[in-house]
């Protein structure tokens, strides 16, 4: 039987350029674009249907912001499909985006300029506001709507013979200090985003340690600096083109700036080649891209800990179930 593969935030940036570079590699594919827009998903589809005729792809609505739409979605998966062998949580969102232009240029000419470059440490918070499910928006999107998503998927990874990889694009902002068990949906501080990342890599180690067992595999990627609608949202695109001799420039020295949707895929690409019992559940794996343009994938070891983890997934499953009961009750309401 062809690999069911299915991609969240598949329409555009590194989602697509994902979609792309599967398409290349594996023609028999089954691939599901999980979006949204259902007008941007189209318009995904018929450019992936131009470099690729004979492809196998298909459209499923889905909000990973919404609770409710996760579930009707999962429903929709588990009707058409036996099996997900690939399961790319890759949508996210970084809302009202401010950086510290101050901190910048204090960066830019310290020895940190590198790190800052890598990681935005320190340059970068966002406004967040809670959803119609009352839960905060970068969280539920982020995070929280892709834990259900993989909740409600459970019976279709990992079946007998048939392991499953599910790949978190995470990044080098998700940011120990960014996170508190306390407050993991970010309630009150100002990085949301940096938080959201943090927990997606506790979550997959939790995953692992739940379900390797049954044969789902959960990995997490960071695809370095990449130019798509998320960062353009972050500058206007004058000070993008300002910006940009200086990232070519610091290119030389870091290889974190992969820049192309294309190059950014480069980790979601590799993780889909492996054997799922080789990939290292404490390492991210990181789209790289040298000066001269060479894309390769390098495993780093994260800052997390079981504790920390298993702690969160304790607390994710008890929100689960209080979301549960809010959609159930409000339904018997109607
Ligand atoms: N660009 C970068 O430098 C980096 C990006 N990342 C991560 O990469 C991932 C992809 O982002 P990127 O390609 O850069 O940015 P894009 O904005 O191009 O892609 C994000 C995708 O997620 C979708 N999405 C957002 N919210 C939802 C939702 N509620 N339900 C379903 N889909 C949704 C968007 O759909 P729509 O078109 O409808 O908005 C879009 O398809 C994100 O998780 C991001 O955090 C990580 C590190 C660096
Ligand atoms: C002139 C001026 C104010 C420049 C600011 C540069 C920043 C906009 C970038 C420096 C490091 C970048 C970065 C990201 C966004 C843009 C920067 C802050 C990300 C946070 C984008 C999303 C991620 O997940 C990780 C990226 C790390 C580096």
């Amino acid at each position: 039987m062809e690999k069911v593969v299915l991609v969240t935030g598949a329409n555009s940036g590194i989602g697509l350029a994902l979609c792309e570079r599967l398409l290349s590699q594996d023609g028999e594919l089954r691939l599901c674009l999980a979006c949204r827009n259902m007008g941007r998903a189209e318009a995904a589809k018929s450019a992936l249907l131009t470099s690729h005729p004979q492809a196998r792809v298909d459209l499923l609505h889905l909000d990973v912001g919404s609770a409710r739409s996760v579930l009707r979605a999962a429903q929709e998966v588990k009707s058409r499909y036996p099996r997900v062998d690939h399961l790319y949580l890759n949508a996210g969102i970084m809302p009202n985006p401010k950086v510290d232009i101050k901190a910048f240029f204090k960066g830019l000419f310290s020895s940190n300029v590198i790190n800052m470059f890598a990681t935005a440490e320190g340059l970068l918070t966002q406004q967040d506001h809670l959803n119609s499910d009352g839960l905060q928006e970068v969280f539920a999107t982020n995070l929280f709507g892709h834990f259900l998503l993989v909740r409600e998927l459970e019976p279709l990874l990992g079946q007998e013979g048939h392991p499953s990889k599910v790949v978190w694009t995470s990044s080098s902002n998700a940011l120990r200090s960014a996170f508190s068990l306390e407050d993991f949906q970010h309630r009150s501080g100002t990085e949301p985003y940096s938080s959201s990342k943090y927990a997606s890599d506790l979550v997959s180690l939790a995953l692992n340690r739940h379900h390797n067992a049954q044969g789902l595999f959960s990995s997490v990627i960071c695809p370095g600096l990449v130019m798509t609608n998320l960062t353009y949202g972050i500058l206007p695109s004058f000070f993008w083109s300002l910006l940009m001799p200086i990232m070519w420039f610091i290119r030389m020295f870091t290889n974190t700036l992969t820049l192309t949707p294309y190059n950014g895929a480069e980790a979601l690409n590799w993780l889909f080649l492996q054997k799922p019992e080789s990939l290292d559940s404490r390492a991210k794996y990181h789209s790289l891209t040298s000066g001269l343009g060479n894309n390769y994938t390098q495993p780093r070891q994260m800052d997390i800990d079981d504790e920390t983890s298993e702690a969160l997934y304790g607390k994710l499953l008890e929100l689960e179930k209080v979301v549960r009961r809010q959609i159930t009750e409000e339904a018997e309401r109607q």
